[in-house]
């Protein structure tokens, strides 16, 4: 039996963070950091079946041309991913009655519709850009142990050694996006990427108001490494973490990506709105095809 202090229920039944029973979540999942981005893909429902919301993490739960589709939102950031796949991997996969892990698991399909910055000025802005492989700069990973087939070692260690990486920084780890969802999902309207997932926006993503940076070099040597086929496209805080829960927890993730600004050009998007409902109509209509 998992003890109350560790799978945390409501007096109603629902996991403690997402505020969900397990009949009010799809198997189809699209996640959004903006609690807001969740109306802007909702709206294109047939019909809202559940709302929910609690702190940082709404979800509608509907049918977009007959497909049962959540939407939730997770916030800005890796740690939150920690929360949220946990939860919704516990809402299909532990009975919450006998608080015990099920026998049958559920495999879920969850496909991330972000933001995120161009590093190369190939990568430009109101690009659809479909992570192919992501590498992460967080820590939430190292906190589990089934990582040995998950991560991309020889991968990690070139990257490591190109960017002459600060050892007070948490180990770089590379994961791939599940190849049949990348594969359903890119098209000639979009790119594919090698995404940085970090823990922060401005120094983590090498950006400089006021305050200086460890490595003032940082995105100009993310842009020149080079591993295999691979060279990284664009920065943002969630992927990375999501394909290594993902992987870890017998689940498929797929992160969709807008790119908004492009840090080489130092452009921003004039029309981020159109760009990101864009990205929203292609990501609904591949999901029901
Ligand atoms: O627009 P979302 O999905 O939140 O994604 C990006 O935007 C946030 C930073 O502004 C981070 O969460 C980053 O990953
Ligand atoms: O530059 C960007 C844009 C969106 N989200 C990020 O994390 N970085």
């Amino acid at each position: 039996m998992i003890q109350p202090s560790e799978l945390i229920l409501t007096p109603e039944g629902k996991i403690y963070h997402l505020d969900l029973a397990p009949s009010e979540l799809a198997t189809t999942i699209i996640t959004v950091g903006d609690p807001d981005r969740v109306k802007k893909i909702s709206k294109y429902f047939d019909s809202i079946e559940v709302t929910a919301q609690h702190r940082e993490f709404v979800t509608h739960t509907g049918r977009y041309k007959g497909k049962r589709i959540s939407v939730i939102s997770t916030g800005i950031g890796p740690d939150n991913i920690d929360i949220v796949f946990n939860e919704l991997d516990a809402l299909v996969n532990i009975d919450f009655e006998r608080r015990e892990i099920k026998k049958k698991l559920t495999s879920l399909d969850i496909i991330r519709i972000g933001t995120s910055g161009g590093l190369t000025p190939d990568v430009k802005v109101d690009t659809i850009l479909v992570s192919a492989l992501a590498i992460g700069l967080d820590n939430v990973m190292h906190y589990y142990s089934k990582t040995d087939k998950i991560f991309k070692r020889d991968f990690a260690k070139a990257f490591i050694d190109h960017m002459d990486w600060n050892p007070d920084n948490s180990v770089p780890y590379v994961v791939a996006a599940n190849k049949e969802l990348s594969e359903k999902f890119s098209s000639e309207r979009t790119i594919r990427g090698c995404t940085i997932t970090n823990v922060g926006f401005y120094g983590p993503q090498g950006r400089v108001l006021r305050a200086p940076l460890w490595d003032q070099n940082i995105n100009e040597k993310l842009s020149t490494f080079e591993y295999k086929k691979y060279r990284i496209t664009n920065l943002e805080m969630e992927t990375a973490t999501m394909y290594g829960m993902a992987r870890m927890l017998g689940h498929r993730a797929l992160s969709m990506n807008s790119i908004i600004a492009n840090r080489a050009t130092g452009t921003f998007s004039q029309n981020t709105k159109k760009a990101m409902d864009d990205l929203i109509k292609y990501t609904l209509n591949k999901i029901a095809e």
